[in-house]
């Protein structure tokens, strides 16, 4: 059994004997499917066959196959890190097969992209990886396919995921775009977006594109918030935790599980992104005029940042109301919330207020959009994700947005978040929306929003603010704040 992507066995560690390995060399029967490796397989077999999501199916797999530690570990690993790069795997493996993939056996696919991770994405010794997946072949697939999933994998193995992108995309002077998309596993249009993004109108900084494309494919560190009024960041520490480099609520967890910590279980303090903790932060600290006692957040499910909006809200004697259209996502808010100074959540579509106009002092839209910010934390989205996903959500955005002004105070803040940093959802939306509010009669300003994040460098030319995975270590959360005139 070798399932260490360094090749060691994991049996008290030592290096897997030579022998061992040349008997396996020879007959790749003698190596039995190890329980990380066929979890990552049934993991990957659930997200294509039920398209479920993989960070929702993996915790109850790992769990049912009692796989702990560093199987666990490496299970995950292996499992997120062939959804990530599977477009990318799939033409390496379609250039070493003599037949269309479409035509293989969907099990047989699943199992040579996680033979390709393993040696290209883990650099497992060549030998261990390609024994190892031909035995997972034969207990998952079975025996016919094996001699197939030997060959194809022993011709990936010939090269580094370096030389693959040379021989396979175009060269990066020619087609920066696409050859970035292949050499770091995205969809080319996600590429063309986060180039767009990083330039901001002018021309991209190719290096900076790849180092935004590497960061996607990087595990997120664990983030805890420190949830105002119910716990403080050196609560968290006490409990093993280090202050977060920008949050003043926020905390790292090095390792282990954050369910297993009593403040996480009891409500006091939740996980959550550094960058989404900023945004929160950012709206309540905004300098206002006038009163500055009922906040709104009009898209709260499933209640993360109306969480820790509730906490900061009943430091200075305000109000929350949280609002969620989806009933199941609003019953997570009502939970998330605990005893917060906070109404219970309405179940209300944000676009046909059950609150009166002109009402709100803090306002956050936390838009649905396509994600593309988080896509460390969802391993297979951006292989489902299409680019009309961006246009099919952009009514829903501005309508939303334009309504989140209409519930504003005149001189009321509104935040207009999204967890992706693709123009036509951060600034193509509010711009439009910006347009229809002055023609509504309800005209708002930007905000230079920059001020409110102390600490965090590398934040552009505003107003609006872009977080970035390798900036800021944070998922790529956009925030746009605007006064009502
Ligand atoms: C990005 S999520 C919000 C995440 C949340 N703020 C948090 O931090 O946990 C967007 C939410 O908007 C909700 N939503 C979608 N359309 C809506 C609408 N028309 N009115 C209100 N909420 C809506 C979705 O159900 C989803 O829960």
């Amino acid at each position: 059994m070798n399932d260490d992507p360094r090749g060691r066995s994991r049996r008290g560690g030592r290096p897997a004997s030579r022998s061992g390995d040349r008997a396996r060399q020879r007959n790749p029967r003698s190596e039995p499917a190890d329980p990380a490796r066929r979890a990552a397989f049934d993991l990957l077999r659930a997200v294509a066959d039920r398209d479920a999501y993989a960070n929702l199916v993996l915790p109850g797999l790992l769990r049912e196959r009692g796989l702990t530690g560093r199987d666990a570990a490496f299970a995950t690993e292996l499992g997120y890190g062939t959804l990530r790069a599977q477009g990318t795997y799939d033409a390496i493996l379609a250039a070493c097969v003599d037949r269309p993939l479409e035509k293989l056996d969907p099990g047989v696919v699943e199992v040579l992209r996680l033979g390709a991770h393993q040696l290209l994405g883990l650099r497992t010794p060549p030998h261990a990886a390609v024994s190892a997946t031909v035995a997972l072949c034969r207990a998952a697939v079975g025996p016919g396919p094996a001699g197939l999933v030997n060959a194809v994998l022993r011709k990936v193995s010939a090269h580094d995921l370096d030389a693959w992108a040379a021989e396979l995309g175009p060269a990066r002077d020619a087609d920066p775009a696409g050859h970035l998309a292949l050499r770091h596993a995205h969809p080319r249009w996600v590429v063309s977006a986060v180039a767009d993004a990083l330039g901001a109108g002018g021309r991209a900084d190719w290096d900076e594109v790849e180092a935004a494309l590497a960061a996607n494919n990087a595990p997120p560190r664990v983030t805890l918030v420190a949830r105002p009024g119910r716990a403080a960041v050196d609560d968290l520490v006490a409990a093993g935790a280090q202050a977060a480099p920008y949050s003043r609520v926020g905390a790292i967890l090095p390792g282990g599980d954050p369910g297993g910590l009593s403040l996480v279980r009891s409500g006091a303090a939740g996980v959550q992104d550094e960058g989404s903790q900023l945004v929160t932060l950012a709206l309540a600290d905004a300098p206002l005029d006038g009163p500055d006692a009922r906040w709104l957040d009009m898209c709260a499910g499933p209640g993360g940042k109306a969480a820790l909006l509730a906490g900061l809200a009943g430091e200075r004697g305000a109000w929350l109301v949280a609002a969620e259209v989806a009933p199941h996502r609003a019953r997570l808010v009502a939970a998330a919330l605990g005893s917060e100074r906070a109404a219970a959540p309405v179940v209300a579509d944000g676009r046909a207020p059950a609150w009166p106009a002109d009402t709100f002092d803090r306002v956050l839209v936390d838009a649905p959009c396509t994600g593309l910010g988080a896509l460390r934390r969802r391993p297979e989205s951006r292989w489902r994700r299409e680019p009309g996903d961006v246009g099919r959500l952009f009514d829903l955005q501005r309508e939303l947005l334009l309504s989140a002004i209409g519930s504003a105070r005149p001189g009321g803040l509104v935040a207009y978040v999204t967890c992706s940093p693709h123009p036509g959802e951060t600034r193509g939306v509010v711009a439009a929306a910006t347009a229809d509010s002055a023609r509504s009669g309800r005209p708002v300003e930007p905000v230079d929003a920059r001020s409110l994040f102390p600490r965090v460098p590398d934040l552009g030319d505003g107003p609006h603010v872009q977080l970035w995975p390798h900036r800021h270590g944070t998922d790529a959360m956009f925030l746009a704040l605007l006064r009502r005139s």
